[in-house]
């Protein structure tokens, strides 16, 4: 039976309390004592003794209670970590100030290959048979960046936290570390539910034709495991095509890691996507990293920009797609994995092709399937839903009430050229939403704006005033390049009086006068 003998705290009085015990003959197999209660665990105890013993107890002057319990506290915690170890899927191990594994969990002793009494007592040097890291983490005192080690070929990365005796205080010694395995495959699947949460075709908002055909046609290409290219404009959602066809793909429950080839530097963006070995170039990690290619194993690689990619690192990947094969930078070892590749451009490729900026034979690779997202422009019919749905969202971002829009507002959005497609749209809504606390938004709360402010400068040089020009011929000649410039557009009196936030009859007149021709419009 186990038992909490309570108590007023007194010098001494722990010591009375298993001396009434020791006096009985009871044998004590666990006793925890802490400020106000003696937890004692006693096999001989039974109902029928306890009575007399609490009499006892109660005998000692400060002896306030005494209660059958199911557990000492130490006992139940115990418990609890054992069974935390037990169902953490990662592998974790604590390991002393030597560096000797003191306590493992069942993945741990998965991924070794050794049972949880044989990894006790073994160091980490014995474990990953690399003496530098067992050194450098006992001279780091367990404080090191993460770097990545490998067991029985596998690589994972390790991360170390150190194990202090006041884990509250910056001067409490180092007694040893807890040690924690990922394996790239899981860290890779985890992010990406991190960063994407879902991704399927139902995240993809519109109703439009070409948005219909766009995801009939994304369902059925989604199931061929091939190489796959998105084209579009900037902004259109050619990440969100890819991101759905990943989920609607055999691959769904592995991977989706993407790369924007235009956002790093060769070199950084080489190590990204093909991961590099210890000590192959300086700043590099110190035991080396994964790259994406690697992490997505089973999975889909995205490739976002793919024309902005150096022709050098073109035909690493085109080695890559060619046999599913690469090696790490600084590495002689060729890995081999089966990763689908989905890449996207705003970019001509075949333009670039014929310039010598894109290598032709990775663009066919690439090319398998086609998927081509269309502009925002041609699909007018989604620029509200889809402003209703980032209003939604941003309200709830900010606490706010749904907002709705105004007649006008719509007008102006629906008329808008969109160059930005989605993105500008999403982020028109977001900045009217930040800047007014109205709950009917008008046009003057959508900043429309920008856009037409970099078209007028454009005019403006191009439209650089003759010295020789009086005032009605330079405002003449600013009048009919503005509407020239826009007409295409906005193709409509209509729609370009809306956008210039003018009368449709001033543009009508106007357009007559400058004999610009309606076909111009289209
Ligand atoms: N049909 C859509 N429904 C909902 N959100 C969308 C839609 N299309 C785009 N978005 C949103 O617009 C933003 C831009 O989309 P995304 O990054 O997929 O475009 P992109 O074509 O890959 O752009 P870029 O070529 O600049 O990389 C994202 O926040 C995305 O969630």
């Amino acid at each position: 039976m186990r038992i909490d003998v309570q108590f007023a705290d007194r010098v001494g009085i722990a010591h009375e309390i298993l001396a009434v015990l020791a006096r009985r003959n009871m044998n004590v197999v666990a006793v925890e004592v802490d400020s106000s209660d003696v937890f004692i665990d006693i096999p001989q105890l039974t109902p029928e003794l306890l009575p007399s013993l609490r009499q006892d107890f109660l005998g000692i002057s400060g002896v306030l209670n005494v209660v059958v319990v199911d557990v000492l506290p130490g006992a139940r915690r115990r418990l609890h970590l054992d069974t935390l170890m037990t169902v953490m899927a990662d592998p974790v191990m604590a390991v002393d100030a030597a560096g000797r594994i003191v306590a493992a969990n069942a993945a741990a002793a998965a991924v070794t290959h050794l049972r949880e009494s044989e990894l006790e007592g073994k160091t980490l040097e014995e474990l990953f048979g690399e003496a530098p890291l067992q050194a450098e983490l006992l001279a780091g005192r367990f404080l090191a960046p993460a770097r990545e080690v490998r067991l029985h070929g596998e690589p994972f990365l390790l991360e170390v936290t150190p194990v202090s005796e006041a884990p509250d205080s910056a001067l409490g010694q180092t007694i040893g570390g807890v040690i924690t395995l990922h394996a790239p495959r899981r860290l890779g699947g985890r992010l990406h539910a991190l960063q994407h949460g879902g991704g399927g075709f139902d995240a993809i908002i519109g109703d439009a034709e070409p948005i219909r055909a766009l995801k009939a046609r994304a369902t059925r290409v989604a199931v061929v495991d091939a190489p796959l290219l998105i084209v579009g404009e900037t902004g259109t959602g050619k990440e969100l095509v890819a991101q759905a066809c990943h989920a609607a793909s055999q691959r769904a429950n592995a991977p989706f890691l993407a790369l924007n080839c235009a956002a790093l530097p060769e070199s950084l963006a080489e190590s990204e996507l093909f991961g590099y070995m210890p000590g192959s170039f300086s700043g590099a990690q110190r035991g080396g990293k994964p790259g994406l290619i690697e992490m997505a194993d089973g999975g889909t690689v995205f490739l976002d920009e793919i024309g902005e990619m150096s022709l050098n690192l073109q035909a690493k990947l085109l080695r890559f797609l060619n046999d599913g094969k690469f090696r790490r930078i600084g590495s002689d070892r060729e890995i081999k994995v089966n990763v689908r590749i989905i890449s996207a451009t705003h970019r001509n490729l075949r333009k670039m092709v014929a310039e010598g900026a894109f290598r032709e034979d990775l663009y066919y690779r690439l090319n398998v399937l086609q998927l081509e997202v269309p502009a925002l422009r041609e699909r007018p019919d989604d620029i509200l839903p889809l402003a209703r749905h980032f209003i939604e969202r941003a309200c709830a971002q900010a606490q706010k009430p749904i907002c709705r829009l105004g007649p006008q507002a719509c007008a102006a959005l629906v008329a808008n050229h969109w160059p930005g497609n989605v993105r500008q749209l999403q982020n028109v809504v977001f900045r009217a939403i930040t800047m007014t606390d109205k709950r009917l938004l008008d046009e003057t709360d959508l900043d429309l704006a920008e856009g037409a402010a970099r078209t007028v400068a454009g005019i403006g040089s191009a439209t650089a005033v003759q010295s020789s020009d009086d005032w009605d011929n330079s405002v003449a000649n600013f009048e009919r390049a503005l509407l020239e410039t826009l007409y295409p557009q906005y193709p409509s009196s209509r729609k370009l009086a809306l956008r210039l936030k003018t009368s449709h009859s001033m543009i009508a007149n106007k357009l007559r006068k400058y004999g610009i021709p309606k076909g111009s419009g289209n």
